[in-house]
């Protein structure tokens, strides 16, 4: 079985992986954010790839996210374990506790966020926007790590780099969602579209800047991360441990794409096809 896993603020390498090797990709879109490192870990194939690169060089908005999920579509990952550092937008999710995100808020402005486009057109669902089954293997792994973990929560991705005004704080706190980052959207889109299950497990560093007295910075984000990083390897180590190629077998995103393409068959070039051919050979 092949766990992928994209790192996110914090996260930069994965403990325990054995006969390790570099993989540098070029895709379609381009260079991914760095090579993805693919070891053993419980019998399993592991692919970890630093979302914003060695040295936490890109924004947020740079990311080649469509590079990094292409990427692990021709590794042939059976899955994508994102793991992201996020601001709490409720009370009762305090820094170092879990959440499994289960729906997202769309605030980004400037991202390229689909794969499709310039020659053909699909439509996916998105109502359930990560993988109830991962999600579930995830939220088990957390309770049998002791891990604080909510089992659900709605995600606001902001475009950034910025963090958010007090009035924005306020007013998405107003709109009921539980965390805020800068990077799921649009990784989860593009992952849907490539057909590869894909759970976020967001790992709340503050409480943002809607709370009395709090603030939120860098310094501040990285020190939570860090006093938390232990749980999120204990946290992976389990996941993987834990996880069979047969319980993602009935995944909402292994048929996504079924369907989803409008763009009628004759119509569709030999570019296009040889550009996305890993997506859509088997849906036109
Ligand atoms: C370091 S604070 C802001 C930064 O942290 C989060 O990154 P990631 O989602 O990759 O863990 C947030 O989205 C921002 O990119
Ligand atoms: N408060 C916050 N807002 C946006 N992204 C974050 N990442 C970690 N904390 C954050």
């Amino acid at each position: 079985m092949k766990i992928g896993i994209i790192g996110g603020s914090g996260l930069y390498n994965i403990e325990g992986l054995t006969d390790v090797e570099e993989i540098y990709l070029e895709t379609p879109f381009g260079k991914p954010s760095d090579a993805y490192i693919h070891g053993k870990l419980e019998g399993k194939d592991v692919y970890f790839l630093p979302r914003h690169g060695r040295g936490h060089v890109y924004l947020p908005s740079e990311v080649p996210y469509r590079a990094n999920i292409y990427g692990f579509k021709m590794l042939g990952v059976d899955c994508i374990i994102s793991v992201s550092a996020v601001g709490s937008m409720k009370e009762e999710i305090k820094p170092g506790d879990f959440v499994i995100v289960t729906q997202f808020f769309d605030r980004t402005k400037n991202r390229p966020s689909t794969f499709f486009g310039n020659g053909i057109v699909a439509h996916i669902p998105f109502d359930t926007p990560t993988c109830p089954l991962l999600n579930e293997i995830i939220y088990n792994a957390c309770v049998e790590e002791g891990i604080p973990v909510h089992k659900e929560g709605t995600y606001i991705c902001i475009e950034g780099p910025q963090f958010s005004t007090k009035a924005e704080s306020k007013i998405y706190r107003s709109w009921g969602v539980d965390v805020i980052g800068m990077t799921n959207i649009p990784e989860a889109k593009l992952a849907r579209e490539a057909e590869i299950p894909y759970s976020s497990v967001a790992l709340a560093t503050d409480y943002d800047v809607w709370k009395e007295g709090e603030e939120v910075n860098v310094e501040k984000v990285l020190e939570t991360m860090a006093k938390n990083i232990e749980n999120a390897k204990r946290m992976l180590k389990r996941v993987i441990k834990n996880i069979k190629p047969e319980d993602l077998e009935n995944s909402p995103a292994r048929t996504a794409l079924v369907g989803a393409i409008q763009t009628k068959p004759e119509y569709i070039t030999e570019e296009v096809r040889k550009r996305l051919e890993l997506l859509i050979k088997d849906r036109i």
